[in-house]
């Protein structure tokens, strides 16, 4: 039983884990994310990390375990928990024909955001991308489209962030945005789950990390205990992790 106090973590995971048919996506998974924490979740590919993401956002199911996220339960308090969270998934989608304003106002209206418009506003100085306003989004870069999305995703002030290969495919300009986009959510008190192949991604945004292999979990940490945490050091520690499942 995961207490529903204010001191809990922000996500908290209790042998969550999920099958599609005889497949086991991912095994139980125990885990928290503390308040105000950026948290990269790492895997090779088909390692289980979208399926988290999808589960943590009540987007499927879990076949056993439970999880809370900003303190609801995922399967009981689905639609708490999606009012208090954001998802900003690897491919974006907006209306091409409409501009950023009007797929944001549209967005935040579907949400049942308080004075729409001026939340829009506000949202898009904050995120400093009030000069993408007028233009329709048809017309936009990936990164451009990113910068929309996320957006979207904190136009009801979650608690709580998801983010999907949030940089992949963005130029060198559009990761640095996005992630000055997340250091500042970050210092505002929201919490941050990020699932990236990005080692450099983890060095400069992430305060803790989790490794996943095969859909279990083989490493877990804050970036800070591991010693020299630079790129090179992450790669190593990754490497070696996967590694040792893969041996199993
Ligand atoms: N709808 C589905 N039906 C059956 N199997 C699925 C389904 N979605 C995912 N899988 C399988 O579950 C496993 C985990 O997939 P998942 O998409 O969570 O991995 P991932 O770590 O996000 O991978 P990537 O980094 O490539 O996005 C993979 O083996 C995948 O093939």
């Amino acid at each position: 039983m995961i207490d529903a106090s204010h001191d809990i973590p922000a996500i908290a995971l209790r042998g969550l884990s999920l099958r599609y048919g005889r497949h086991v996506a991912l095994h139980p998974l125990t885990l928290d994310v503390p308040k105000a924490e950026v948290f990269g979740f790492l895997g090779h590919n088909g390692a289980g990390k979208t399926t988290t993401i999808r589960l943590l956002t009540t987007l499927l199911a879990p076949t056993h375990g439970a999880a809370r996220v900003a303190g609801y339960d995922i399967t009981t308090q689905a639609m708490q928990v999606r009012a208090n969270i954001g998802y900003l998934p690897e491919n974006v989608r907006l209306y091409d024909r409409f501009s950023t304003r009007e797929n944001l106002t549209f967005f935040a209206r579907l949400s049942g955001v308080q004075d729409a418009r001026r939340r829009v506003d506000e949202v898009l100085e904050r995120l400093g991308i009030a000069d993408l306003s007028n233009r329709r989004v048809g017309s936009f870069s990936k990164g451009m489209r990113q910068r929309v999305g996320l957006a979207q995703a904190i136009l009801h002030d979650p608690q709580v962030l998801f983010l999907d290969e949030p940089t992949s495919g963005l130029d060198p300009v559009g990761v640095r945005h996005l992630r000055q986009m997340i250091d500042q959510l970050r210092a505002e008190g929201m919490t941050i789950f990020m699932n990236t192949h990005l080692l450099s991604e983890v060095a400069s945004s992430c305060s803790s990390i989790g490794v996943l292999a095969h859909g279990r979990l083989v490493f877990h940490d804050k970036v800070s205990a591991i010693a020299g945490y630079d790129e090179r050091r992450l790669e190593e520690l990754y490497v070696s992790v996967v590694r040792q499942e893969d041996a199993v």
